[in-house]
């Protein structure tokens, strides 16, 4: 597939990916628009033009969505459904590489690097599962020496949690170091966390609701969930570990929540399905059949040293499955809900959250200019990565995750 658009070799945004987010330039309004290479397609524009009525057509109602680009959000497109997003994406595909709708569409690509990107999706509820083996075995093991590593629940169910939406923000938001309490020799003190952490996730995008009472089953995976960004799951290991128990992590974690600003959609990581690892004991029915693994290699990097690079194919249970667990019990979706895979790890020592390589704060980690760290410091960089397969031999990426640690207040 050619674009008359010029697409730098190695570029995350090759038209074999197309992700959605939200734009603005100079003081304009903030709107939905596309990557492609070095370029921003500004959908609000592009549908301006009337080339994509058509695709935006509601079989049902009739009427043309065509201000649906024009907001600060992708909710009002989430919310449209899957024939919609399947349409969209064919059209936008049909007008990217057919050089007869340059002269069209010109007008509305700006250069990436004159724009602001922004939250795209308002978030509705956030959950973040916890369901990569090594990541639970290790944090077992640091966190609970005396118990056995993996809780009997772990290969029943995709164990997770309810998180904080309205804390969620757009990748180069800066990150203020939390206070709260932590245990010094055995005794809360108040102050700041001394052993701040990253989990390096993917997060999956719903964007068709549910009613109450309504369960997805795992084969209708592709009706509700749009696409895929990446999550840093910014957490304070040291208030963590103190106020867990028996409720599970809140504010170790509520403070910061990142996501990368490009949604990559479901369709464009078709090629990266990949068959999941065995699942014993075999999991209960509503849980089967388990649907795809995602082979997305991830990269972490702490002030450009890359100090992991988890494989996401290794995940236990796959997004169907935790999709299809959220709302067993008959809890709803929601436009805009997100949900987090849970951190990607892998072998020792070289992958896993900062806890996980350091072995607990144990064994420091050397960065490039000879620094070396446990857990974040002041000023620090970190940024997460992700290649997978895309169509036709093409390799898409997701933009990045980066965040900075800025002092505790
Ligand atoms: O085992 C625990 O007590 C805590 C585990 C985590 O902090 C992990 C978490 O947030 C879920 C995940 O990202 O895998
Ligand atoms: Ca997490
Ligand atoms: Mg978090």
């Amino acid at each position: 597939m050619q674009t008359w658009i010029e697409v730098p070799d190695g570029s995350p945004f090759p038209v074999t990916n197309v992700p959605y987010g939200i734009v603005s330039r100079g003081g304009g309004r903030p709107h939905v628009a596309v990557a492609i290479g070095d370029h921003v397609l500004s959908l609000a524009a592009a549908a301006g033009t009337g080339l994509l009525d058509d695709a935006l057509r509601d079989p049902e109602l009739g009427v043309v969505h065509r201000d649906v680009f024009d907001a600060p959000s992708l909710n009002g497109f989430l919310a449209l459904g899957r024939p919609l997003w399947t349409a969209v994406r064919s059209r936008l595909t049909e007008l990217l590489t057919d050089p007869s709708y340059e002269g069209a569409l010109r007008p509305a690509l700006v250069p990436r690097a004159e724009v602001r990107t922004h939250l795209p999706v308002e978030v509705a509820d956030y959950v973040d599962f916890y369901c990569f083996e090594e990541h639970a075995s290790n944090v077992g093991r640091i966190f609970r020496p005396e118990q056995a590593p993996l809780l009997p629940n772990w290969k029943r169910l995709p164990v997770g949690y309810h998180g904080r939406a309205g804390t969620i923000v757009v990748s180069g938001t800066d990150v203020v170091r939390p206070c709260g309490q932590r245990l010094v020799g055995g005794d809360p003190v108040y102050g700041s966390s001394l052993r701040l952490d990253i989990e390096a996730e993917v997060g999956f995008v719903v964007g068709t609701p549910t009613r109450l009472g309504q369960r997805v089953p795992t084969v209708d995976f592709a009706d509700h969930v749009f696409g895929a960004v990446l999550v840093n799951d910014w957490s304070a290991r040291d208030i963590q570990a103190f106020e867990y128990v028996p409720l599970g992590p809140f504010l170790g974690k509520s403070f910061a929540t990142s996501v990368s600003a490009w949604v990559v959609p479901l369709e464009a990581l078709a090629a990266a399905r990949t068959p999941v690892p065995a699942q014993d004991p075999v999991p209960a029915g509503y849980l089967r059949p388990a649907g795809d693994a995602y082979a997305l290699s991830l990269a972490v990097q702490w002030n450009g040293t890359t100090v992991s690079r988890p494989p996401f194919a290794d995940m236990y249970w796959t997004a169907a499955q935790q999709l299809a667990h959220l709302t067993v019990n008959g809890a709803t979706l929601r436009t805009g809900d997100l949900y987090a895979s849970g951190t990607v790890s892998g072998p020792r020592p070289n992958s896993g959250c900062f806890l996980e390589l350091t072995w607990g704060g144990r064994d420091p980690v050397t960065l490039d200019d000879g620094s070396t760290r446990t857990f974040l410091v002041d000023g620090d960089t970190v940024t997460i990565t992700a290649t997978a397969p895309g169509a036709d031999g093409t390799t898409i990426g997701f933009g990045e995750v980066t965040g900075r640690i800025l002092p505790a207040t």
